[in-house]
């Protein structure tokens, strides 16, 4: 029997977690406060905010949503981030990606403080991760971690595959796989669109991390029996139904299941955990800020 991993109920389980943690802040005046910011007309990009915001009210998050034309000058993102690094009450700041062309990311990533960038995305964020020593774990590999250990998969000596070389998804995964620490201590390959023979390397995979942005590109054929799948891609394809569009992962699930021993699904398993630690780090951002010692689950 394949485990299926429900993204959304180990999501729900964090967001319950988290109001100890808020309660212990609020006992002390603090609320926390994440503000969001978006410089896109992409569909999905406003569908993610909008459902951060949403998670944001649930828990007890204060949170301030900012929207920027597209096409405005970049200054105008850079003077909106120098005014919520500013901002006292601001415990984290989140630019969603990607912003347009003519914006300059690694720009928008090296002014958010590092105090307060709730992605991990800094460059001294990435230098602290990568030394093992992390102020705040990027969202989706820090939740891909906690919904191994909720299904019970240790990585500790497993060969783990990682498609995909992001800088939001693939680099930080490798990095956390390797660590020595709970959730790492695995032996590690990353591969990406260069990679001879991805066939190979996946057959050989305990683990496989599909982060690469491409519908279905692993299949069945490619994966060993009793494979724990990890499927981070998140693509919108034209299908007949009310939105006109469905979901598909990076992984074609049904083969892929046929030899997993777990799997997560699109929609349902990475995508809602990803949104689950940008909590996370948010309410540990307003601990740090405030000085206030909580306890994070
Ligand atoms: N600043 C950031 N930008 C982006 C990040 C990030 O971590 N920080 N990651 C990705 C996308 N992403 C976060 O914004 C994201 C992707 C998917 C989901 C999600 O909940 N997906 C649902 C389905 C949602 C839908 O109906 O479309 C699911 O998989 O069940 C949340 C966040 C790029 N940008």
């Amino acid at each position: 029997m394949t485990d299926v991993i429900d993204g959304n109920a180990v999501a729900q389980g964090i967001r319950d977690d988290l109001r100890a943690s808020i309660d212990q802040l609020e006992a002390e005046d603090v609320t926390p406060t994440l503000a969001t910011v978006l410089m896109s007309d992409d569909p999905a990009s406003e569908t993610y905010v909008s459902m951060k915001q949403d998670d944001c009210e649930e828990v007890g998050i204060e949170a301030i949503d900012v929207e920027i034309d597209s096409d405005a000058p970049a200054e105008e993102l850079f003077e909106t981030i120098d005014e919520l690094n500013a901002d006292e009450n601001v415990d984290g700041i989140l630019v969603q990606m990607p912003v347009p062309e003519h914006v300059d990311k690694r720009a928008v990533l090296e002014v958010i403080d590092p105090e307060k960038d709730v992605d991990g995305f800094h460059p001294e964020n990435v230098g602290r991760l990568v030394a093992g020593n992390a102020r705040y774990k990027p969202c989706t590999p820090h939740g891909i971690q906690k919904l191994l250990a909720t299904a019970g998969v240790d990585t500790e000596g497993k060969d783990a595959v990682v498609v995909g070389r992001s800088d939001i998804v693939g680099k930080p995964m490798a990095n956390l796989f390797m660590q020595k620490a709970d959730g790492g201590n695995a032996t590690v390959t990353v591969c990406h669109s260069r990679t001879e023979n991805l066939a190979e390397k996946t057959r050989d995979a305990d683990i496989v991390v599909a982060a690469a942005g491409v519908p279905e590109m692993i299949d069945g054929s490619m994966l060993s029996e009793g494979v724990v799948v990890i499927d981070v891609g998140i693509n919108r394809v034209d299908a007949d139904t009310e939105k006109g569009y469905e979901l598909i992962g990076d992984v074609e699930y049904d083969s892929a299941k046929d030899k997993a021993s777990a799997i997560t699904p699109v929609p349902g398993g990475v995508g809602p955990m990803t949104r689950a630690m940008l909590l996370y780090n948010t309410v540990k951002a307003a601990g740090r800020q405030s000085g206030v010692d909580i306890e994070l689950p």
